[in-house]
C-alpha cells in the first residue's frame, strides 16, 4: 500500500456528517434521515468499503464524496490539505459498466479525458496502458457488445483512472455479474490498487466481500440511518481466495454480521 510521505493529514476526514432528503408534499416538507453520524478518516492509499442493507445510505455518502449531493450536518474534508476538484480528482465506476455503445472501448476509457480536456495523445497511451492492466489488450478497437460483462466493467475501472484521479469511488461495482467472474475482479481489483496506489472507497452489499477487500470496513445500518463501526481490517497482503476460510477471517465477518444483527 502506498502513501504519500509526509503527508499529514488524511485524504478524507467525515465528522458527523449527515444527510438529510426533503420532499414537498400536500403542502408540508417530509424530511428522511438517510445518512447520521458517520466519522471516519481514510488516508491515502487506503481501500475502504462501505457494507450495509439495501437502503441505509451507501450511494448517498459515495455521492456526497463525489460532491454530487450536499451534507446537513457534519463536516467533510477532501484532499488532504491540498487542493481538490471533484471532477478532476475522482473517478467513479457504477454497477453496470454504462459504456457508450457506439464508441470503441478505447473511446470508452478515453471519454473523462476528453471531457476533462486532456492532451489527447498523453491520455491515450495512459488509455492503453490501463487496458493492458485491466487485462484488454486487443480489445480497444472493439464496441462494448462484443465483450462479457466482466470485461465491460474492467473496461469501466480503466475509465475511473485514465485522468489519474487521487480517489476511485465505486458503487456496487461487481453486483451485476456472476459468483466466478465476481471473485476474480475482486482479485483484479486488488492488483490494480495494489499497482497504482490510489484511495478506493467501494460499496458493497457483500460482507465477504468487504472484508476480502477492504484496508478498513465502515459498517451502516437502516432504520435508523447511523455508521455502526469503522475498523481496519488487519488480513495478509496479498489477498488470495484462500485466505476466506481462515479464522481471521470469519472473525472479521462475524463483527459484521453481529453489527447488522444478521443471524
Ligand atoms: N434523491 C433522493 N430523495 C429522497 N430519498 C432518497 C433519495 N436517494 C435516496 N433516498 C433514500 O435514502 C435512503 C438511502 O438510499 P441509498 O441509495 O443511499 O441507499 P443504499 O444503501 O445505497 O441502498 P442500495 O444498497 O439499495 O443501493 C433510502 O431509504 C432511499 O429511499
Amino acid at each position: 500500500m502506498n502513501r504519500a510521505p509526509g503527508m499529514a493529514d488524511p485524504l478524507i476526514r467525515m465528522q458527523q456528517l449527515r444527510k438529510v432528503y426533503r420532499k414537498k408534499a400536500g403542502g408540508k416538507t417530509e424530511e428522511f434521515l438517510a445518512v447520521s453520524d458517520v466519522s471516519m478518516d481514510i488516508r491515502q492509499g487506503d481501500m475502504v468499503s462501505l457494507v450495509g442493507p439495501s437502503g441505509c445510505g451507501k450511494s448517498t455518502l459515495l455521492k456526497i464524496l463525489a460532491g454530487l449531493h450536499g451534507h446537513d450536518g457534519g463536516t467533510l474534508q477532501i484532499g488532504g490539505g491540498q487542493a481538490f476538484d471533484a471532477g478532476r480528482d475522482i473517478g467513479m465506476v457504477f454497477q453496470q459498466p454504462v459504456l457508450l455503445k457506439w464508441r470503441t472501448i478505447l473511446d470508452n476509457v478515453l471519454l473523462p479525458a476528453d471531457i476533462l480536456g486532456l492532451d489527447r495523445k498523453a491520455a491515450k497511451a495512459r488509455a492503453h496502458e490501463l487496458l493492458e492492466m485491466v487485462g484488454l489488450t486487443g480489445f480497444a478497437d472493439k464496441l462494448p457488445y462484443e465483450l462479457s460483462g466482466g470485461m465491460q466493467q474492467r473496461a469501466a475501472i480503466a475509465r475511473a483512472l485514465v485522468h489519474d484521479p487521487k480517489l476511485v469511488l465505486m458503487d456496487e461495482p461487481f453486483g451485476a455479474l456472476d459468483a466466478l467472474t465476481r471473485e476474480k475482479m475482486n482479485l483484479e481489483m486488488l492488483r490494480i490498487w495494489e499497482e497504482t496506489g490510489k484511495t478506493f472507497v467501494v460499496v458493497t452489499h457483500s460482507i465477504q466481500e468487504a472484508v476480502f477487500l477492504g484496508t478498513h470496513c465502515a459498517v451502516l445500518t437502516a432504520g435508523p440511518a447511523r455508521m455502526a463501526d469503522f475498523f481496519p481490517i488487519d488480513l495478509p497482503a496479498p489477498r488470495r481466495l484462500h485466505l476466506k476460510t481462515s479464522p481471521e477471517f470469519g472473525g472479521y465477518v462475524r463483527r459484521v454480521y453481529d453489527l447488522l444483527g444478521v443471524e
